[in-house]
């Protein structure tokens, strides 16, 4: 396989692609000489225009790319580097990725498609799902068959955990904190969103890694940190979308978390109560729990 660098003067665009969410972080151009130091390094440098050097992406702010894999295009024009992103943030502004404004949508609006809704029977009762996919996951709202009726519904924001919702860990509150709000809007009527956020949006391997910090003597807070993330890296743009597109204007906010409370207040829908989501505390989540309330105004 030869790269066709003459074409546009020894320069050829490179798209780079995030391995695992195949998510597009950015477009960038590699010459020869940054081509050969990538795949030898595994860490992607291009050739940056502005700079008119050889730029290692990260080389300032740490946010390298290692290099998962890297394709040529059928006319061996293009290149596709398929990467892990450090630090979650390719663009320079902080975003993850640096399309990450949309002109056909409003502006910053994320372009979000969703399902019919469907029946699911449950342990709990009878709900409504619909499914919805933003530019990053998919995300599940859980719906009474009664929802549409209520005026101030009852409504869940639960990020994804899959240690503690599918595996039942004890390390989080997570699993419990799911089953109390199925339980409630089944005898109350109300909406259960399955944000799929996971890990505070650090995604399940850097969590597992956090968690390897955390045998360490680490905690929740710290760990995040020293792995080069915020304490809490989530945000709920998918889920304003969603509690919108359901006809959501009034909700008694099912949480602990005073920052899940500050963006819906900025969004426009009223929280007109805040249900605490208290579980039971064992010897693992305890800590846990101890460092949300003091390092991260958790109302516990
Ligand atoms: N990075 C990281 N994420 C964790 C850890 N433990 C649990 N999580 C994640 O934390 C999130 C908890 O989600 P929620 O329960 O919806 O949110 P919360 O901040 O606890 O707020 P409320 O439960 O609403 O009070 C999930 O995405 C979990 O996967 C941890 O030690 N590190
Ligand atoms: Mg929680
Ligand atoms: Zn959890």
């Amino acid at each position: 396989m030869n790269i066709d660098f003459k074409k546009s003067n020894g320069l050829v665009p490179v798209i780079a692609q995030e391995y695992g969410t195949n998510e597009i972080l950015m477009l960038g151009y590699m010459n020869k000489e940054s081509f050969d130091l990538t795949i030898k390094t595994k860490v992607v440098h291009y050739f940056s225009r502005t700079k008119n050097r050889i730029w290692k992406k990260g080389e300032s702010s740490g946010h390298i790319q290692k290099l998962i894999d890297l394709r040529v295009d059928c006319d061996e024009d293009t290149i596709l580097v398929i990467v892990e992103q450090v630090g979650n943030t390719a663009c320079h502004t902080g975003a993850k990725s640096c399309f990450f404004r949309s002109y056909l949508n409003k502006e910053n609006e994320k372009t979000i498609i969703s399902s019919e809704i469907a029946n699911l029977p449950s342990k709990y009762g009878n709900f409504l799902i619909k499914a919805y996919k933003d530019c990053c996951q998919e995300h599940l709202a859980i719906m009474s068959k009664d929802f549409k009726d209520i005026e101030v519904p009852l409504v869940r924001v639960h990020s994804e955990c899959l240690t503690g919702d599918a595996i039942g860990s004890l390390k989080c509150d997570c699993n419990n904190q799911l089953n109390l709000a199925l339980e409630l809007i089944s005898k109350e009527g109300g909406l259960v969103v399955y944000h799929r956020q996971e890990g505070r949006n650090i995604g399940l391997v850097n969590k597992v890694n956090a968690y390897n910090l955390q045998d360490q003597g680490y905690n929740t807070v710290e760990a995040n940190l020293k792995l080069g993330f915020k304490e809490d890296e989530r945000n709920y743009i998918a889920v304003e979308y969603i509690l919108k597109d359901l006809g959501v204007k009034k909700m008694k906010l099912i949480t602990n978390n005073p920052r899940k409370i500050n963006f819906f207040e900025n969004s426009g829908i009223e929280i007109v109560e805040r249900i605490p989501a208290i579980t039971k505390i064992n010897k693992f989540n305890k800590n846990y729990l101890q460092t949300k309330k003091e390092q991260m105004g958790h109302i516990l």
